[in-house]
């Protein structure tokens, strides 16, 4: 199975920035154990600016556009360190990719994309995608979070699955973090306009996506013929299941055709 696994800022980050060794470290082991068992392996990875935070001592995530942009710089370097060290220990390499809007709309970009992640798969390598938030500031050139970049992946890849981990165990019927009643819903079968208006804003401080951007993900994704699960990034084993199709987080049925 060719699967494209997105996990956000606020599995691979603590709040302060600094990374969760843990939930990284398991993650990594899952995804190369994974590709031994045979399955391709795309991985976006959100933290750079998180983590950017945390290396330059920041106090809290910064605000302004300029300062975003700085952080990643210096965080997408630490992302990548600590990715190549610990897949290493694995025996598998890994490869960056840093995209923006443009590059995804503009059909050469796309296509010169897609024909290098093709050959990194060929080569056995683990391609791990970020947007390149240094140059993709604005809503013109931005994709602005990287569930909306998974989604786009999954699509360009013509993947057959798409995990997007998080800090939360999938879609609830309310955010559980303001309703104490709301239930985890396991499986969405049609997107409907009621599903969307379950989501409300973001959860973590270091967080950019939200809900929201995670059910638009799964239209797109659903739309183009695949699955996708929303599952917690804490518990990066539930992958196993995922990819022999057993029932994890939530899943979203790929659109039957008509
Ligand atoms: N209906 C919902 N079900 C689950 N989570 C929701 C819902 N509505 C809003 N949320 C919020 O969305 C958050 C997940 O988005 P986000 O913080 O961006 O995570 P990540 O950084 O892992 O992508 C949850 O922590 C939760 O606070
Ligand atoms: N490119 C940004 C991604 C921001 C983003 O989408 O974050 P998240 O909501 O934690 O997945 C970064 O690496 O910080």
């Amino acid at each position: 199975m060719r699967i494209v696994v997105k996990v956000g800022t606020s599995t691979l980050a603590y709040a302060t920035g600094r990374l969760n060794i843990r939930h990284t470290e398991q993650l990594v082991k899952v995804l190369s154990d994974l590709k031994n068992e045979g399955h391709e392996v795309i991985l976006v990875s959100s933290g750079a600016i998180g983590m950017g935070v945390g290396k330059l001592s920041l106090p809290t995530r910064p605000k302004d556009t300029t300062t975003k942009q700085a952080c990643a710089a210096v965080g997408q370097c630490e992302l990548m360190y600590t990715y190549d060290r610990l897949f290493n220990a694995y025996n598998h390499t890994v490869a960056q990719i840093l995209l923006t809007g443009v590059d995804v709309e503009h059909t050469e970009r796309r296509v010169n994309f897609q024909n290098t992640l093709s050959r990194l798969l060929e080569l056995g390598a683990l391609p791990i995608i970020n947007e390149n938030d240094t140059v993709a500031t604005d809503e013109i050139t931005s994709i602005g979070d990287n569930d909306t970049l998974a989604a786009i992946v999954a699509c360009c890849a013509k993947a057959d699955m798409l995990v997007l981990l998080s800090d939360i165990d999938g879609l609830y019927t309310a955010n559980p973090h303001t309703h104490t009643d709301a239930k985890l819903i396991p499986l969405v079968e049609e997107i409907t306009p009621e599903v969307m208006a379950l989501a409300d804003g973001a959860g973590s401080a270091l967080g950019t996506g939200g809900m929201a951007t995670k059910l638009r993900a799964a239209r797109m994704v659903t739309s183009s013929g695949a699955d996708m699960v929303i599952a917690n990034g804490a518990h990066p084993e539930l992958l196993y299941d995922i990819a022999a199709g057993r029932s994890a987080g939530t899943r979203f049925a790929a659109r039957k055709e008509d």
